[in-house]
């Protein structure tokens, strides 16, 4: 069975640069590093408040990135014009809040199937890929196909903030929901607060084809080092299946 594939996010390196408003550290450079350690793609989320990643960085990285770049971004005009001229080969939309401390759930596609379908539709007519961050609900997968995506990616934020029991019934339900979703020709991606001690059981899901994780690897590339981080990571995915 093929391994999991990696998108790293790298948005905190735009955080730490950004709380100095200095010019270091680089993006572009974590994007380079994190590749050559075998990163598949590299993930960056321009948020609306611009608080990590800048315009700027989405201009530099669209030229540079060497595998393939996954540009989260909420469901706006704004974001929807920014995308269709970077060209990013992939758009995962993703919700947002300017007073969440980061991303809270999945995007309620089903609440908003018109809109949605929309504007899958533009982006796809764009040539670019289309994921919905969604919770692991048969609703919002339906939902989600209807709209026309090709990509859904499991919000893993509940099972990454849970242990026990409690933490058990996520994993179950990421599960069922990887499994439904595929049976419906839905290609399945997963993603938020992933580390390195709890993401081998995602990345065993036989449905799973990439993991986006980012913050844990930033947070232990301030130890490591992030090509030694990424390795990790990469190592975690190689043996989980
Ligand atoms: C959608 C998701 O879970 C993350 O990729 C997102 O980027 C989190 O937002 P912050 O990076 O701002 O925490
Ligand atoms: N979509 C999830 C992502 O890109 C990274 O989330 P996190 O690992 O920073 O929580």
């Amino acid at each position: 069975m093929n391994p999991v594939l990696l998108g790293v996010n790298i948005d905190h390196i735009a955080t730490l640069r950004n709380a100095r408003g200095v010019a270091y550290p680089e993006p572009v450079q974590a994007a380079a590093i994190a590749e050559q350690a075998g990163a598949d793609g590299i993930t960056i989320h321009l948020r609306e408040d611009r608080r990590h990643i800048t315009d700027r960085d989405v201009r530099l990285l669209a030229e540079t990135i060497q595998t393939r770049m996954n540009l989260e971004m909420a469901m706006t005009s704004e974001m929807i014009a920014i995308a269709k001229a970077t060209q990013p080969e992939f758009v995962c939309l993703v919700p947002e809040k300017r007073e969440e401390l980061t991303t809270e759930g999945g995007l309620n596609v089903a609440d908003q199937l018109a809109r949605s379908k929309d504007v899958v539709a533009e982006l796809s007519e764009a040539g670019i890929l289309v994921s919905l961050f969604i919770d692991a609900d048969k609703r919002q997968i339906d939902a989600a196909h209807a709209a026309g995506a090709p990509f859904i990616e499991l919000h893993t934020g509940h099972y990454a903030e849970t242990s026990g029991a409690e933490q058990q019934q996520a994993l179950k339900q990421l599960q069922e929901g990887a499994a439904y979703a595929a049976s419906l020709g839905l290609t399945v991606n997963a993603g938020h607060g992933l580390h390195y001690h709890n993401t081998q059981p995602i990345a065993a899901i036989p449905e799973i084809y990439e993991l986006n994780i980012g913050h844990a690897i930033i947070a232990r590339a301030v130890f490591s080092g992030l090509a030694e981080a990424v390795r990790e990571m990469k190592l975690i995915l190689q043996g989980a299946r």
